[in-house]
Formats: structure tokens, sequence, C-alpha cells
């Protein structure tokens, strides 16, 4: 199997990310595209050769949990600032990049988390031009670089970090303490930017738009006339990565939906019916319910089903690739790719990201077996939720597939906390779609990211119902706002919402005598329960 996890999606020079293990390093990128410069995240653990090798136009070097001169520490090698590439440290990578040239970094007992104020040091503005003197800014340090190295002016301090910001116009180099890609920062773009375009020079040529012409050409130049298949589940991702496919290389295209009885209630009519009238895509359905149910009989552990369900899925697509090959009448043909709508938090969560912890096994990722012999395609595997977004609205697709909620592709197989039974699954349907017409019905779809309705299927609790004690199992509702799904909150819905669909479910859904709001955001839950 291949994955195109490692190559560029783009032939720009791209603005390099050297993660240190950041939490957030993602979001460095991200803000960077929000500049319309292309950006990706390297490891650390790149040699400066290996670096200097993907002909890098700027550097950003990323916060860490480490102490630069504790044992074991990624250090930064000195050369990489001698290629006369524009470098930016920010946090542990303003440390170690203090370090490497000579100046001194020290723990002094004072630390920094949160809202800071830092002022300007009164000369050259530099990364600080347009920023007030004195700004708000996100800070999570307990190192602080106490002398800049030799060549650096200090442009910034804080109470607790006498060299706040500093700058080597000659050689190019910058760096900051605080954290200019988290929200909280108010100037934190406008700090970026002016590395990127004042310190870099670099000039704003990235949009969406360079992502469908250059994907479309890589994908022609792969594909070649060879047969492709894609997972298309009537979301977003990959009724976008479809229309890209589609777009390169036509007819050679056919789109499997996989009906695996996990669905939400209409949701397989709804992928035959509306999804095909809106893009013209040619489909091929592949009902596949038993072999799922068959699959998940006795499986309570989350991260087990996550693994049979993303096996079974290539094992659905094997099976599909027959029936499309034959429908086709072209025997002897192989389907050679698939493609797949996975984006970079899939990538991350499932482990992908350098050092990042497995937080669960994406089914499109971390759930793919051994043995796929299909050839990987997935355009989109290093953009976020809201930039997919932008990208299918440039590719004309309908406003009611772009702005759709997501949907995880192990459906309600995830969303039943317990063994997945046909019984468990019509409960949890009927429960699901009360909620979710409850909710289209407030006006507030485009409001909330997404609302799992959950099944504690193992637990029951006492209830009174018609006078009768009742003995039924608790629905869970987790409506969250989000921006990318890799932080979110719980949506305040207003209460009489609340209260009509706990009024519904309770009332119509048999088996369910309590229903109950989840008040956690992400970190420390996440969005789905499983
Ligand atoms: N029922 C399905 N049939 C075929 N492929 C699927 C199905 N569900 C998911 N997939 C594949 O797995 C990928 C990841 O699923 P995921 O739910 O993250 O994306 P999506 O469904 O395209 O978009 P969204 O996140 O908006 O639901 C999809 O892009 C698609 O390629
Ligand atoms: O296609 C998918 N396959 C999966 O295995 C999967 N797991 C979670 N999700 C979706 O990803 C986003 C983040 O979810 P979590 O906060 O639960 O990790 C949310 O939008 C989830 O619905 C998945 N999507
Ligand atoms: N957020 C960071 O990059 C922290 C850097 C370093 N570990 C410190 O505490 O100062
Ligand atoms: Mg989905």
């Amino acid at each position: 199997m291949t994955t195109p996890a490692d190559s560029s999606p783009l032939e720009q020079r791209p603005v390099l990310v050297v993660d240190y293990g950041a939490q957030y390093a993602q979001l460095i990128a991200r803000r960077v595209r929000d500049a319309n410069v292309y950006s990706e995240i390297v490891p650390h653990t790149l040699s400066t050769e290996q670096i200097l090798a993907k002909n890098p136009s700027a550097l950003i070097l990323s916060g860490g949990p480490a102490s630069v001169y504790a044992d074991g520490a990624p250090s930064v090698q000195a050369d990489l600032f001698d290629a006369g590439v524009p470098v930016l440290g920010i946090c542990y990578g303003f440390q170690a990049m203090t370090q490497a040239l000579g100046g001194e970094v020290a723990r002094t007992g004072l630390r920094e988390y949160g809202s800071t104020v830092v002022t300007a040091d009164g000369g050259s503005r530099s990364l600080l031009e347009g920023v007030p003197d004195a700004q708000t800014a996100w800070m999570s340090h307990g190192d602080s670089v106490q002398r800049a190295p030799e060549g650096f002016e200090v442009l910034a301090s804080s109470a607790g970090a006498p060299v706040a910001a500093f700058a080597d116009e000659n050689r190019r180099l910058y760096g900051v303490q605080w954290h200019p890609e988290v929200r909280h920062s108010a100037h934190g773009q406008a700090v970026l930017e002016n590395f990127l375009f004042r310190g870099a020079g670099l000039a704003k040529d990235w949009t969406t738009s360079n992502v469908i012409e250059e994907q479309v050409e890589r994908i022609r130049e792969q594909v070649g006339s060879d047969r492709v298949i894609c997972g298309l589940s009537g979301g977003v991702d990959s009724a976008v990565a479809a229309a890209l496919v589609q777009r390169a290389i036509g007819d050679q295209l056919t789109c499997v939906f996989v009906d695996h009885g996990l669905l939400r209630e209409g949701e397989a009519e709804q992928v035959e019916r509306d999804f095909v009238a809106a893009t013209g895509v040619k489909l091929y359905v592949a009902r596949e319910a038993d072999r799922f149910l068959g699959a998940l009989a006795g499986v309570t552990d989350p991260e087990t089903k996550r693994k049979i369900i993303g096996r079974e899925f290539i094992r659905a697509f094997e099976a599909a690739e027959q029936a499309i090959l034959t429908e086709a009448s072209a025997t002897g043909e192989r389907v050679r790719f698939l493609v797949q709508g996975t984006l970079y938090p899939d990538v991350v969560e499932s482990g992908g990201g350098e050092g990042a912890a497995t937080i669960k096994s994406h089914h499109n990722v971390g759930g793919l077996p051994e043995d796929v012999e299909f050839e990987l395609i997935e355009p989109l595997r290093t953009l976020f939720k809201d930039e997919v977004r932008a990208v299918g609205a440039q590719l004309g697709l309908p406003a009611e597939i772009v702005g759709r909620q997501p949907f995880p592709g192990p459906g309600l197989g995830i969303r039943i906390i317990g063994e997945v039974t046909g019984e468990r699954l019509a409960l949890l349907r009927r429960a699901d779609a009360i909620a979710r017409e409850e909710l289209t019905g407030a006006g507030l779809d485009a409001e909330v990211w997404q609302m799992p309705v959950v099944l504690l299927a193992d637990v029951r609790s006492v209830g009174v119902q018609g006078d009768g004690r009742t003995y039924g199992h608790p629905i869970v509702l987790r409506p969250v706002s989000s921006e990318d799904a890799m932080t979110a909150d719980w949506s305040r819905l207003p209460y009489d919402l609340v209260a009509r669909i706990s009024n519904r479910i309770t009332n119509e859904v048999d088996g369910v005598n309590r229903v109950v709001l989840d008040v956690t955001s992400k970190p420390p839950g996440t969005i789905e329960w499983e």
C-alpha cells in the first residue's frame, strides 16, 4: 500500500513548520495558509539536508514540551540558520534557536501560562509592525530567553520573559516566546504575516483554487488510463475528493457507497438519489449490512470496533471492484486506485502526526488493514474541514453538500456504547432522527458543527412511565461547536429545544427512559464517545 503522506500535494515551495511535539503544530500551518501561503508540517527528526531538500521558502520552528537544556531534548542544528532560508522560532523553537546560536536560555521560576501582556521595546518594529506597543499574547512557558544571540535585536519583553521577541534582519532570523498561532493572541496573525511578507518577503500565492489545479494535474499523471473507485459517503470530504477526481479523469471514476447497516435514517436513500442528482457521479451501491454486523457481533471495545470497520470497508471495496469491472465489461482489468476523503485531523488522531499519540483509529487511516492492495489517492490529506468546504464551493458543489455536518464513517457503530446489534441500531436510528429533525426545525443546523446522538447500551436506569416502572437505556445528546474538529466546545442549545428533543425521544422511542446532555469540551472529551 502506498499513501501520499509524505509528498506535498502542491508544487509550490512550502513554508515548513518543523514540529517539536507542539500541541497544535497544525494550527501554525493552518494560519500560514490563511495568509495565502502554502504550508506543511515536518518532524523535527529530519536533518538539515532533508529539510533543505524540500526546498522551503521559509521555516517556522514550533513549540514543544521539552526544555532545551534537558537530556535528550530535540535540538536545532546551527547550520540550519546558514542556508539563507528565513526562520521564525515560536516558544520552544525560539528557545532552541537561541541556544543553537549562542544566546542563553534559563528557568528563572517566572512562568507564564495564558493571557500575558507583551511590551514592545521601542526600537525597530520588525515583527511587531502594526501591532500596539502593549499587546495581549498567549504564553505557555517555564523557560525563557535571558540573552539574545549576537546580531539579534530584542523587540519586546514581558514580566516573565526579558527577551520575548527578537530579530536579526540581516540573516532574516526571528523569534517569539508567545504563540501567535492561537486565536487568544490578539495580534498573532499580524505577527505571522509580518514574518511571512516583511521578513521572508513571500508572495500571497496560495488559495484553495491552487489545490484544485494542482491536484487535478497530479491525479491525471498518477492514474493514467487506469480505473479508479472512490469511497463516497454523502459527507463533505468524499464529495469534494470525488469531484476533484472526476474533474481530473472523468468516467474512469466510479463512486462506491457502502451501506454498512450503521447509517442514519434516510441516509442511503439520500445518497443514492440526491447526491447523484447533484453531482452526476457514477455510483455503485454496495449493500453490506450483513458483512459488517456479522463482523461486529459480540465486540464492545472501541478500538477493536474501529479496526473491524476499517477492514470490512476495504473488503467491501474489493467486492465492489469485481461488480464494477463486470458492469463495465472490462474483465481482466483491475481497479488500481481507491480515493478517500481523508483530512488532516483523521491522520493526526490516528497517531500519524509526528510524535502524536493515537487518540482513536479513524477507519480510513489507522483502521485500514495491512493488506490493502489499492493505491490510495487522498487529495485532501493535509487540509482541515473548513478549507475543504472552500474547495468544494469552488468546485461548484451545492451548498447542502458543502455545508453538511460531518458524520463518521463507522457511523452508528461507534455511537452504541456496547455491542452493536440490529435492535440497538433501530432504536438509536429513531432517537437520532428525532434529534436531527428538531435541530433542523429550530434552524440551528449551520450553528452546530455536529450533534452525535449516543446510546449507552450497557447502562440502564429506573424510570416511571405510565405509572409503571421502566428499566431503560439513556440517550446522550452531544451537540458541539468547532472550527476544525481538533478542539470543540459543547453547544449551548436553547433549553426549550433540548426539552422538546428529550420529550419526544422518551415518548417515541421504546426502551429509552432518560435523555442526558453532554457538557464536555474537547479536550478533555472527544466529539464521538468511542
Ligand atoms: N458509507 C461509506 N461508503 C463509502 N465510503 C465511505 C463511507 N463512509 C466513509 N467513507 C470513506 O471514508 C472517508 C472518511 O469518512 P468521513 O466521514 O471522515 O468523511 P466524509 O463522510 O466524506 O465527510 P464528513 O466528515 O463530512 O462526514 C470518506 O471520505 C469516504 O472516502
Ligand atoms: O470518517 C471518520 N472516521 C472515523 O473513524 C471517525 N472518528 C471520528 N470521526 C469524526 O472526526 C471528528 C473528530 O472526532 P473525535 O473528536 O471523536 O475524535 C468528528 O467530526 C467525528 O465525527 C470520524 N470520521
Ligand atoms: N510551549 C512551549 O513550547 C514550551 C517550551 C518549554 N517547554 C517551556 O516551558 O518554556
Ligand atoms: Mg462521513
